[in-house]
């Protein structure tokens, strides 16, 4: 490979974020914060109940900006959009804490947590099982596993941390040689991510052609480029009813509202 793409370079600052923090809080201190944070909310059983009763699944993104796409809304307040989301229907929360690329913050997490009732996922690119206790002591009840920026081992490693501290994990995946690797963890949340992390595009076909490949106990969780009304039924009447959107709720002036009219419409 030639130039390093987006993606190497924010592993590159993860490495060196876990340096820093590590330094600031040893492993054993924040163990401590992770045993006395807020109890989880769990996440996978909020998303598997939601979809056994029928009703889409949806985990509403908290995203103020993104390497492809720039800010992606003005007025930002993390505490104000978490109850707008939870009024409009969310079962889940997605929080952006990757200050560097994503203007995100875990601050963020821990406002939009606060101001709901919802479980909530640390979306952020996580590498070392620092982050992970990092994630609980934070308040998080899910991680985000990058399935393209994991060696198996590492992958393995990072969810048994996670099993250890009570977190769920969503394992991301973008074809089928990484699906297969996503496969190995007993987890059952799979996302299927339609934005290549490489290029930035997005292609719903992406979870039409992995979704047969994934085990029926396996919940299925279509990432990014839900955009509209027919993209929400393209994806139910394939049989996927969880979902994970940002960039449409963050540009829309009331959060919530948009996710009602796209997935509530009735
Ligand atoms: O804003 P969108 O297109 O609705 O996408 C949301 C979410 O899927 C996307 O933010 C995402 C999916 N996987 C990630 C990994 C890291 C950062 C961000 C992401």
């Amino acid at each position: 490979m030639s130039l390093p793409t987006v993606l190497e370079k924010i592993i590159a600052r993860k490495l060196e974020e876990v340096a820093e923090r590590s330094a600031r809080v040893p492993l054993a201190e924040l163990e401590t914060l992770a045993r006395s944070a807020s109890a989880p909310r769990g996440f996978a059983a909020a998303l598997r109940a939601q979809v056994e009763s029928k009703e889409p699944a949806v985990i509403a993104e908290v995203k103020k900006a993104s390497p492809s796409k720039g800010l992606l809304r003005e007025h930002f307040v993390p505490a104000e959009i978490a109850k707008s989301y939870e009024e409009g229907g969310a079962t889940c929360l997605s929080v952006l804490t990757d200050a560097d690329f994503f203007q995100g913050s875990d601050a963020y997490l821990q406002e939009a947590r606060a101001a709901c009732g919802l479980p909530v996922i640390r979306k952020d690119f996580l590498i070392d099982p620092y982050q992970v206790v990092e994630a609980r002591a934070l308040g998080a009840d899910c991680v985000l596993l990058i399935v393209a920026t994991l060696g198996d081992a590492q992958m393995l490693e990072l969810a048994a941390t996670a099993k250890e501290v009570g977190l769920d994990v969503l394992v991301e995946v973008h074809d089928g040689t990484e699906l297969e690797r996503a496969l190995q963890l007993e987890t059952p949340l799979i996302g299927i991510n339609n934005r290549n992390l490489h290029t930035f595009e997005v292609s719903l076909e992406t979870t039409l052609d992995l979704l047969p490949k994934v085990p029926r106990e396996r919940l299925v969780v279509t990432e990014s480029g839900i955009l509209n009304r027919a993209d929400v039924e393209l994806m139910e009447v394939s049989g996927v009813y969880a979902f994970l959107v940002g960039e449409a709720f963050m540009r829309a002036e009331k959060p919530g509202a948009e996710l009602r009219r796209l997935f509530f419409p009735n």
